[in-house]
């Protein structure tokens, strides 16, 4: 159970002028892979990436079974004591490494939210992806937990694949596995994060309607694909920056452009400012997959979307590591892709 320490709620409840619930989405952006046309879906991938920079994807293939049983493995997890937690991640974790349990700090530079998570990296290995318990495991649940996330990785990246197939299409780039590529390699640097958002009982006796879970950001990967179950929370930034409430949708799954492919695309497409807030007496779960290329890879915009552009190009060229280092620097709230702009003309 996440406890807040005396001074941590002010930090992390909004002031009264901004206590007002984010209105819904209208027309949320929706790409459907069950549908009939390729090229419609293509199109439509484009139009949500060059708008919001988010859209939902529907008629996708992960079994509605699988995605039941996430949920109650992570509902599960969350409720185990706080030592148990720790114990059990720090098991699947490198010493040093950000992956593991966490309650409330987000990152290493003082952020803080009403969440507690579980952050792991995912290798390429096409059946197991998530690191392996170590042999002393002081929670055999968690092991099956992480069976099960195994599972749903591999499923849930397969989908990702198809949704980046379509993205090269409607982009019209020649190489049609130009962004798989990127994800897919044997380095690829990938994450996976479960956040649980429990609800806060004495909110709105203490005069805080909402709390933020998790502060506002860009993801810097190249995709985000989140699915949660039917609680609300998540928040997304319009161009006029107001924020809008995503309606949940546990069928469904929600992608967020990440700002590499905001770099890729010479910034056709924008990485979508998103937060989550707590307002729910129901607790909020999702599950995240960050899809990153491998750390020695130069990142730069494509040829053809600079020649789309004018000849412009908009970013200089910089290594996943590099970036990663720069954007691991920040808070979470800044712009991280400043630093890499190029002056304009
Ligand atoms: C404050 C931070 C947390 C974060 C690393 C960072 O310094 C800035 C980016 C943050 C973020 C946002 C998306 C993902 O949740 C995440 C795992 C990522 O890759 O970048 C987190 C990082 C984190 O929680 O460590
Ligand atoms: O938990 C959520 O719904 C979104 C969290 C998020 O944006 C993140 O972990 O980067
Ligand atoms: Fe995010």
């Amino acid at each position: 159970m996440v406890v807040l320490a005396k001074g941590e709620l002010e930090q992390i409840a909004l002031p009264a002028a901004v206590q007002k619930a984010a209105p819904p989405l209208a027309d949320v952006p929706e790409v459907d892979l069950g549908g009939a046309g390729r090229a419609d879906a293509a199109r439509a991938v484009v139009a949500a990436c060059e708008g919001h920079g988010f859209f939902k994807v529907t008629g996708h293939s992960v079994p509605p079974g699988l995605l039941a049983r996430v949920e109650a493995a992570a509902a599960a997890f969350f409720a185990m004591p706080q030592p148990e937690k720790e114990a059990a991640a720090a098991a699947a974790a490198a010493p040093g490494s950000p992956f593991g349990y966490g309650s409330k700090r987000i990152g290493c530079n003082g952020d803080l939210g009403w969440v507690e998570y579980l952050l792991l990296g995912v290798a390429a290995a096409a059946a197991a992806p998530l690191p392996a318990h170590g042999e002393a495991s002081p929670s055999p649940s968690y092991g099956s937990f992480r069976d099960i996330l195994n599972e749903y990785v591999v499923a849930v990246r397969a989908m990702m694949w198809e949704v980046l197939k379509l993205m090269a299409e409607g982009l019209g780039l020649k190489e049609k596995d130009a962004l798989v590529r990127l994800v897919s390699h044997e380095e690829s640097d990938s994450v996976l994060r479960v956040n649980h958002y429990p609800p806060h009982p004495e909110l709105k006796q203490q005069g805080h309607g909402r709390l933020t879970g998790f502060g506002e950001h860009t993801d810097p990967q190249i995709i985000s694909v989140l699915r949660s179950n039917d609680t609300s929370g998540l928040e997304i930034s319009l161009r006029d920056g107001s924020w809008a409430s995503v309606p949940p949708d546990r069928k469904s799954f929600f992608v967020n452009v990440g700002d590499v492919l905001q770099v890729l695309t010479n910034g056709r497409f924008r990485s979508v400012r998103h937060r989550v807030m707590v307002s729910s007496p129901r607790p909020r779960v999702s599950v995240i997959f960050f899809a990153g290329p491998p750390p020695r890879e130069r990142l730069a915009p494509l040829p053809w979307l600079v020649a789309e552009d004018g000849g412009r190009r908009r970013y200089r060229e910089f290594t996943w590591r590099e970036y990663k280092a720069s954007a691991y620097r920040t808070k979470l709230g800044e712009n991280r892709l400043c630093h890499f702009e190029t002056e304009a003309d």
